[in-house]
C-alpha cells in the first residue's frame, strides 16, 4: 500500500504537487492520470525518496522509503527506462541491483526470462531499442519480487505487442494481490488496464474513484439527429416527451431515447432526417473535461481544444473501451509468483 498525506512539492514559486492525499491499495491496478506537467513523475519520485517533499508525507506499507533496508524487496519501479548504465550488459545491470539488495543471483535469470530478454542478456543495453529498454526497466522493478510496483508511463513509445504485454503484466501482478500504481496521460489506455483511478491536474487531486464509477458517470449515451426541418422535429420530439438539446452545429442530442424509436417517430411525421446516430461520449473526452482547467500546455490552432475550461472538445467517438473488453489471455510470465511457496516472508 502507498499512502500520501498532504504531499506537496515546490520548485521555487512553482507548486508541482499540491497537498495530495490518497491511498494506492493492493489487488488492483491503480491508474495515475493527469495531463502533461500535472505532477505525476514528481509524485512518483517522492514515493521513491528521489525528491524530498516540501511538506506532507508518503509511506510505503507504513514506512518512508529511506527506512526500508533493501528497498527493491518492497517496491519496484520503472521511472525512466533510459536511466541505465549503457555500457553494462542487461545481465550485469540487474546483477548489480540484485547484489545491492541481497537478492539471489538466480532472480536475475528469472526476471530476464519473465520480460523476454534472456537471448540478449549479455548484450550492452546501449544498443537496446526503446521496447527492450522498457523491458529491462521492468525486469529491474520485478527483481526483488516486491509487493508494490510503480510504473511511470510504461507504454510510451512501445509497439502494440509491447503495449499488450505490459497491460497484461500489470493486471497479472495486481491479480496476485500486489499494489500496482501506473501513470499515464491517456484515459483510453487506463480504461483498458486500471480498476481504480487517481486523476490530478496542476498537482492537485481531481478524482479518486473506481474505473467502473468513472465510466458510469462519464459514458454519456445519446442519439444525434440532424434535419432540415428543425422546428418541426423539435415539436414532435418534445410532444413525445423527449428532452431535446440543440447543439452549436445545428444537430439535436436526445439522451432519453433510442435510435430506432426516434427514427420511427420522425418517419411517422414525415420529417426528413439527414443524420440519426447513436453516440457515446468517450472516456478520453470525460478526462479532458475533468482536467480542462488544469492543462498547462494547450495545443494551438484549429485542432486545439480551445481555452481551458471552455469545454470545446473534439467530436464524440464511440468509447468501446471499457475494461474487460480486451479478450487476450495473460501471457506466461512470472509463473514462479503464482506458487505461494515461492513468495518470501516479510
Ligand atoms: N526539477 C524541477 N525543477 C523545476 N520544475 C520542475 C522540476 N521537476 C518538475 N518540475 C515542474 O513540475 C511540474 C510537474 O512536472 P512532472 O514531470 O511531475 O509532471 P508529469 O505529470 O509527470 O508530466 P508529464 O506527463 O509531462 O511527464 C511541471 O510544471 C514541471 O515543469
Amino acid at each position: 500500500m502507498i499512502e500520501l498525506q498532504g504531499l506537496t512539492k515546490r520548485y521555487g514559486d512553482k507548486t508541482a504537487v499540491d497537498h495530495l492525499t490518497f491511498t494506492v491499495r493492493p489487488g488492483v491496478v491503480t491508474g495515475f492520470l493527469g495531463p502533461n506537467g500535472a505532477g505525476k513523475s514528481t509524485t512518483m519520485r517522492m514515493v521513491l525518496g528521489l525528491d524530498a517533499p516540501s511538506s506532507g508525507d508518503v509511506r510505503i506499507d507504513g514506512r518512508r522509503y529511506a527506512q526500508l533496508s533493501e528497498p527493491l524487496k518492497y517496491i519496484g519501479a520503472l521511472l525512466d527506462a533510459k536511466d541505465v548504465h549503457g555500457g553494462r550488459t542487461a545481465y550485469n545491470h540487474l546483477l548489480c541491483l540484485a547484489q545491492s539488495n541481497r537478492i539471489p543471483r538466480h532472480r536475475v535469470d528469472e526476471v530476464l526470462e519473465t520480460v523476454g530478454l534472456t537471448a540478449v542478456a549479455k548484450k550492452r543495453s546501449k544498443g537496446f531499442s526503446l521496447g527492450m529498454g522498457q523491458r529491462l526497466g521492468i525486469a529491474a522493478a520485478l527483481l526483488g519480487d516486491p509487493e508494490i510496483l510503480m510504473f511511470d508511463e510504461p507504454v510510451n513509445g512501445l509497439d502494440p505487442e509491447g503495449i499488450h504485454w505490459i497491460r497484461n503484466l500489470m493486471k497479472g501482478l495486481a491479480a496476485q494481490g500486489r499494489t500496482v500504481f501506473v501513470s499515464s496521460h491517456l484515459m483510453s489506455e487506463m480504461a483498458l488496464t486500471a480498476e481504480h483511478l487517481i486523476v490530478i491536474g496542476r498537482g492537485r487531486l481531481l478524482a479518486d474513484t473506481s474505473m467502473a464509477d468513472f465510466i458510469q458517470q462519464n459514458s454519456r449515451s445519446y442519439v444525434r439527429l440532424r434535419t432540415p426541418q428543425p422546428e418541426r422535429l423539435q415539436d414532435i420530439l418534445t410532444a413525445a416527451g423527449h428532452t431535446v438539446v440543440s447543439t452549436a452545429d445545428g444537430s439535436f442530442e436526445i439522451q432519453d431515447g433510442d435510435a430506432a424509436e426516434l427514427g420511427t417517430l420522425a418517419a411517422q411525421h414525415q420529417v426528413v432526417l439527414h443524420e440519426l446516430s447513436p453516440q457515446r461520449a468517450s472516456l478520453e473526452e470525460a478526462f479532458m473535461r475533468l482536467t480542462a482547467e488544469a492543462v498547462e500546455y494547450h495545443a494551438g490552432g484549429p485542432t486545439g481544444f480551445g481555452p481551458a475550461g471552455t469545454g470545446a472538445l473534439p467530436q464524440d467517438v464511440p468509447a468501446g473501451q471499457a475494461p474487460g473488453q480486451e479478450q487476450a489471455p495473460a501471457p506466461e510470465w512470472g509463473a514462479q509468483w503464482r506458487n505461494p511457496g515461492s513468495r518470501k516472508g516479510r
